[in-house]
């Protein structure tokens, strides 16, 4: 089976004076995996509601493949859709089964009862709870009742799902269980998928593609990676994981780098679109492009990277290593990862990859 094929143009959707949606344009492969990432109040929520049907667009068209779902003229309804949703709080029937909430996504199919049931029972195998089929909701965990609301979706081959932010009430643990539980039982079906939230690590361990959503517009699209690299706008690059930012002034700008004056040090960075020489500008740079070094390192020095002298200002334990706050003189950099820990005080070396590092205008 292949999953529909999403075309979103210009959605635009007003509360009041509030336009939570303003022109969206959203393109979702068939059968791939698609993340919408944006804080709360973004209007994800709006857009997959939308794309569902129980929310109508003002403006703008969605279709699935050749069909109108939506316009000025058309509402398809929801259960015409051929999408399954799965939600924050599961949304389980509570006085049925979990084998008869499953089942109960396959009423409309024209299936004999001993397949429908076959179908169940084998779904329920699939996400580990072919033991539990015949307890009622109040009975399972949380992660359990979000496996039972998986299975209810994926069962009757839905050309669609939506994922609204169904990992938020679990811990941490199981999210990352059952992020993947998702991931493959989502592909395994070849459905289209959209899923928000508002957690980036999610979302870029999910998504073929991210779609980062910010007050109504969707700011950047592409692969996690591409996003992470190359971030469009400085709302993108602080979403997705900062360890800090530096002001300073664009002294030499080419297409795609920048030198910028940020106190006595001139730093090499990548050059957000719209820089242009004297620019007052925003150094922006990535946690993964930091490390420490001491200010007395003999031996050679990786002479491409910036070394700034800075201080320890605060330590934090995080099991694989310490994460720490620095103080470069000219900004705070957090998160800045090493093995063992550095004593709060210390002198160091804030040593810096400029591949890691983007100057936006401030302007922008
Ligand atoms: N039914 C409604 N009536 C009025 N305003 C609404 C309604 N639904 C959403 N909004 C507003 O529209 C904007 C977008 O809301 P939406 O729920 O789509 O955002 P979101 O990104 O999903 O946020 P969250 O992650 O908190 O759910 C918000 O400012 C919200 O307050």
């Amino acid at each position: 089976m292949t999953g529909h094929h999403v075309i979103v143009r210009g959605a635009s959707k007003r509360y009041g004076s509030l336009e939570a949606l303003c022109g969206i344009d959203l393109d979702l492969a068939a059968g791939s995996f698609t993340v919408l990432l944006g804080p709360s109040g973004s209007g994800k929520s709006t857009l997959l509601r939308s794309i569902a049907g129980v929310e109508k667009l003002d403006g703008g068209t969605i279709h699935f493949g050749p069909r109108t779902i939506s316009d000025r003229q058309t509402h398809v309804k929801p259960e015409k859709r051929a999408l399954a949703m799965v939600f924050q709080d599961y949304a389980l029937w509570p006085h049925l089964t979990v084998r008869q909430n499953v089942a109960y996504a396959l009423r409309r199919r024209r299936l004999g009862g001993q397949e429908a049931g076959r179908r169940v029972e084998s779904m329920l195998e699939r996400v580990g709870l072919g033991a539990k089929s015949g307890s009622y909701p109040h009975e399972l965990s949380g992660g359990q009742q979000q496996r039972v609301a998986l299975a209810r979706a994926i069962v009757g081959e839905p050309e669609l799902i939506l994922f609204d932010e169904p990992l938020s009430n679990l811990d941490a643990d199981l999210r990352e269980h059952l992020r993947l539980e998702i991931a493959t039982l989502t592909r395994e079906t070849g459905a289209t998928a959209l899923y928000i939230t508002h957690d980036q690590s999610e979302a870029f361990a999910l998504a073929d593609e991210v779609a980062i959503l910010n007050a109504g517009v969707i700011e950047q699209r592409g692969s996690a990676e591409s996003i992470f690299r190359h971030p469009a706008t400085p709302f993108v690059a602080r979403f997705t994981g900062l360890a800090g930012s530096f002001e300073g002034v664009a002294v030499h700008v080419s297409d795609d780098t920048a030198k910028l004056q940020v106190g006595e040090h001139v730093l090499t960075t990548a050059a957000g679109r719209g820089l242009g020489v004297g620019d007052t500008a925003e150094v922006l740079v990535r946690p993964t492009a930091t490390r420490l070094e001491t200010v007395d390192a003999t031996g050679p020095h990786d002479g491409s990277r910036h070394r700034l002298p800075s201080r320890i200002v605060d330590v934090a334990y995080r099991g694989r290593g310490y994460d720490h706050v620095v103080d470069t003189g000219h900004g705070l950099l957090a998160a800045v990862f090493d093995e063992r820990p550095w004593t709060r005080g210390a002198a160091c070396v804030a040593s810096i990859d400029p591949a890691g590092m983007i100057a936006f205008s401030a302007n922008v």
